[in-house]
């Protein structure tokens, strides 16, 4: 069957065109037998800020990481736009996915200016940036995102270790936004900062990608915060989707199902409060 014959196909599975991101039944079984995922499908539409939610070791961040071709699949297909994710697309599927991560990923010694700019891996060659040859249009956007996560110009030449954790998830999603993404991955975004530093820079990240248009995952621990954050819940248990909805149909049955039989806290921390006890 043809590229175009097996994504017009997995179209009609899911629902038609207004799908940005697609997963068709993805599967990954690593080495030692542990199915990650295990016949994930959902439709995520163009714009959607989803949250994937589920206990320790659901797939959450495997799931996330397939879409930039980190972790490559058993079997199963991921469609962007209508773009069949493969080892001949990943390249270009790259430049239109940018990641957000736990640890925030900075590279502490470097300034904020620089942490920023790295986010234009895919268009500057490695020489230039080595250099920090960047063109001008680069450094004005780079002044541009910084100013829209709320940091100041002063911020701009002030080595990334220097900066609060709040702080430097700002800076991690400024680099994210630089070059404009279709997809940004948020994998725990939040996991290492406070209850209140967490709803503020997810309201950041939501609205920042929002503007743009942007497609968000976002996986997440804290059942409130995907609540209140989410236009989607992708719950995931054991590599498996057990809820896919609103925020509001979430409620305590589909949460319950989502952590039944699991009391540890590390598996199972049902708010920011609990996780931060
Ligand atoms: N490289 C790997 N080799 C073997 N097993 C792995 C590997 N990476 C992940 N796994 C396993 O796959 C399963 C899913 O892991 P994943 O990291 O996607 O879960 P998660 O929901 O993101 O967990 P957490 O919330 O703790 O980050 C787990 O059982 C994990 O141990």
């Amino acid at each position: 069957m043809s590229a175009a014959a097996i994504l017009s196909a997995a179209q009609m599975i899911g629902g038609g065109a207004q799908s940005h991101l697609s997963f068709c039944d993805l599967r990954k079984v690593y080495a030692d037998g542990v199915a990650a995922l295990d016949g994930v499908s959902a439709d995520i539409g163009r714009g959607e800020f989803c949250v994937v939610l589920g206990p320790s070791g659901s797939g959450k961040s495997t799931l996330l990481r397939v879409v930039n071709g980190l972790t490559d699949l058993t079997s199963g297909m991921t469609t962007l736009g209508d773009t069949i994710l493969s080892p001949k697309t990943l390249r270009g599927i790259r430049r239109r996915v940018a990641m957000v991560h736990q640890q925030f990923n900075l590279v502490e010694r470097a300034s904020v200016a620089s942490n920023v700019l790295s986010g234009a891996v895919a268009e500057v060659p490695s020489w230039r940036a080595l250099l920090g040859w960047y063109p001008d249009h680069l450094r004005d956007r780079a002044c541009e995102v910084v100013a829209r996560v709320g940091l100041d110009e002063i911020h701009l030449t002030r080595r990334a270790s220097a900066l609060s954790g709040g702080q430097q998830q700002r800076v991690g999603i400024a680099r994210a936004l630089l070059l404009k993404p279709e997809v940004i991955l948020a994998d725990e975004p939040v996991a290492s900062l406070d209850p209140a530093i967490s709803r503020e820079v997810l309201g950041l990240l939501r609205e920042a990608a929002r503007e743009q248009g942007a497609t968000v995952l976002c996986s997440l621990h804290q059942t409130d915060l995907a609540r209140e954050f989410g236009d989607r819940i992708i719950g995931m248990r054991k590599g498996r989707v057990v809820f896919d909805g609103p925020p509001h149909q979430f409620d305590s049955a589909a949460e319950g199902k989502l952590y039944e039989g699991l009391t540890a806290p590390a598996d199972r921390p049902a708010t920011r409060e609990q996780v931060y006890a």
